[in-house]
């Protein structure tokens, strides 16, 4: 999916949105940057006693004004003897404060970015899991895959990368501040001089996020053509479509690296050229200071050393921003993405509890089209009462599943009423109206895991409810055949059975859930049609309480129905029992004739 263009309030938000995630947590690390920031400082200025004393000979008190001043005061306040050795001892515990200092909050900081990967993840994770089955299909499942996995974990970056920059701006700030106090001409200049690199530096090389927005979506079409690979490998490999696959992954992967490349490139360029740069302005600043301004040593000391720190921190705080800007399309992507998984929820607005007990279920002119507005449903109106067993038939993409998915709640009719026991279900708690829901699919997905829990879903149940269901499901019939029998792991959505047994294994899961209405959708259509029609017997002989929906092409499946509704072009347009519908000479009979091979058909 192409990503439109980010701008620059997207950008804002999405930082916005950053900071506000455990504010008072990152406002203690910002607090313990501020200090550490203090501290060296404090550790800086005490480069003015120490030169003091050292010019007078180990005592700094003779001499003691301006800065030199503070400090003997501090001294006096401790009561310690103001010479050289216990200046380096100060300076030294005071360095060694600092630098504690800053561990703790680089250790914060990293929790902090971890911790903000985990909240990603688990909050896009829960909304994808509660997002509508329409925006999966618009979207795409190794979207939200890379999104969930990939993205957040870039995303996460900008948090450390933030707090780097407070960090560095906050050092460069101090650093100024000492330089201008000292000497305001040779700062202003310098400033001008820095400003003036860092300008130019930056237009030189490109823009940090576009780099970023390249490897992003780079990234994204790794993931797409990745996930392709294997979970469609069966069919990659059949029709030979391997070269093809690889082609595309090396182009793709050669402009994600070279994109990842040149952001790191230029991230090091940024900084050596920095580098490279204040150190040849420096030796300018130098010569101006000695040979123009009458400063006394200890402040040129301290101001050629402040410079000194100045330089490299101004060529940090420079990596930091492009490497936030390279960070900043993943981030604003995945904010992007869990804003649409908010806006795609299902609704949650059905407060009535779902009936125990189902005893009829009506269609009222049910009208349906998916996202594209084509009608797929067109006035349906259709009746099932408890105990029944009711068939729907008709040819491919003449909207059947999309019948049972209304019932499903899987999406909601554009127009008409579905209602159970005359509720519209839309006023039920959704999840309570799906358990009253059990649906088997053609193509079920089974969980590579042991069959146990493929049956059961992870919930306790006792071993003569699954031989219960196994018996109906007939897989009693191949258990024996399996190495561990309940507790043999099925593989890859059950890559270790055949079509049939994996819908043999979906039905009895459907079966356990001893839900109010079984739909089956083309449920038992991989089983020969003996197996079926057994299958389907023991389904009917379950009793008056099970009321059962089957779909199917087969029509030997829903003969024995007490209702079947053909559907054609997203209209019912006849209903009645076999034989009534045979009488009645229309689709039904034509298909049966059809499947019976009474006639040719072309
Ligand atoms: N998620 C979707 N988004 C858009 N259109 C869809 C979607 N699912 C199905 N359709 C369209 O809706 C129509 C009805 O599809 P549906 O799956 O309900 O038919 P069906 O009768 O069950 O077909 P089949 O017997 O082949 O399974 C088809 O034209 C199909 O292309």
């Amino acid at each position: 999916m192409t990503e439109p263009d980010i701008s620059t309030t997207e950008k804002l938000r999405s930082l916005q949105a950053v900071a506000h995630h455990r504010p008072v947590f990152m406002g203690f690390v910002l607090v313990l940057s501020l200090l550490g920031t203090l501290l060296e400082g404090i550790g800086l200025t005490f480069l003015f006693p120490i030169i003091e004393a050292a010019q007078a000979g180990g005592d700094a008190a003779q001499n003691a004004g301006g800065v030199t001043g503070l400090f003997l005061e501090a001294y006096l306040a401790l009561g310690l003897p103001f010479t050289l050795e216990f200046l380096i001892g100060g300076l030294a515990a005071v360095m060694v404060v600092r630098y504690s200092v800053t561990f703790l909050s680089s250790w914060l900081a990293s929790m902090l970015t971890v911790e903000y990967e985990r909240y990603l993840r688990t909050h896009a994770y829960e909304l994808a899991l509660g997002a509508t089955v329409s925006y999966y299909d618009d979207e795409g499942s190794d979207d939200i895959l890379n999104a969930i996995i990939t993205q957040t974990q870039y995303a996460s970056g900008a948090i450390q990368q933030i707090l780097s920059l407070v960090q560095q701006t906050l050092l460069c700030l101090m650093y100024a501040a000492i330089a201008l106090f000292i000497a305001p001409a040779l700062t202003v200049l310098a400033t001008v001089v820095f400003g003036g690199l860092t300008y130019l530096i930056r237009h030189v090389i490109e823009p940090g996020y576009t780099v970023g927005d390249r490897v992003a979506s780079a990234n994204e079409r790794v993931q797409e053509n990745v996930q392709a690979g294997t979970q469609g490998i069966r069919d990659i490999k059949l029709f030979g479509m391997t070269e093809h696959l690889l082609e595309e992954f090396h182009e793709i992967v050669d402009r994600y690296t070279t994109s990842r490349i040149a952001l790191y490139r230029n991230q090091i360029a940024i900084g050596s050229f920095y580098e490279l740069s204040v150190a040849i302005v420096l030796f300018g600043l130098i010569y101006v200071a000695i040979t123009y301004l009458a400063l006394s040593i200890s402040a040129l000391g301290v101001f050629l050393f402040a410079m000194f720190r100045l330089g490299p921190r101004i060529s940090g705080l420079n990596s930091a921003i492009y490497a936030i800007e390279g960070n900043l399309p993943h981030l604003v992507r995945t904010h992007r993405f869990v804003d649409r998984l908010a806006d795609n929820q299902e609704p949650d607005d059905g407060t009535r509890p779902a009936p125990d007990r189902i005893d009829t279920v009506e269609f009222d002119d049910v009208s349906f089209a998916y996202d594209d507005g084509e009608i797929v449903l067109d006035d349906i109106s259709l009746r099932i009462d408890r105990g029944e067993f009711v068939g729907i038939v008709g040819p491919s993409g003449a909207g059947k599943s999309t019948i049972v998915s209304l019932l499903a709640r899987t999406y909601d009719p554009t127009d008409g009423e579905i209602r159970a026991n005359g509720t519209p279900v839309e006023e039920f708690d959704l999840r309570e109206w799906r358990d009253n829901v059990a649906m088997v699919r053609q193509d079920p997905h089974i969980f590579n895991d042991t069959l146990r829990y493929n049956l059961t879903t992870g919930r306790d149940v006792p071993d003569r409810d699954l031989e219960r269901v196994s018996e109906v499901a007939q897989i009693a019939h191949f258990l024996d055949d399996l190495p561990a029998s309940y507790d043999t792991v099925l593989g890859d959505n059950g890559v270790k059975l055949s079509g049939g047994q994996r819908q043999r294994v979906a039905l009895a899961r459907a079966l356990l859930s001893d839900a109010e209405l079984l739909i089956l959708d083309e449920a038992t259509s991989d089983l020969d049609s003996d197996l079926e029609r057994r299958i389907h017997e023991t389904i009917e002989r379950l009793g008056d309480d099970r009321t059962v929906v089957a779909i199917a092409h087969r029509l030997s499946t829903v003969r024995g129905a007490d209702r079947i509704y053909t559907v054609e072009h997203g209209r019912i347009t006849e209903s009645g029992t076999h034989h009534d519908l045979i009488q009645n000479d229309g689709k039904y009979a034509h298909l049966h004739s059809i499947q019976d091979g009474s006639i040719e058909h072309a």
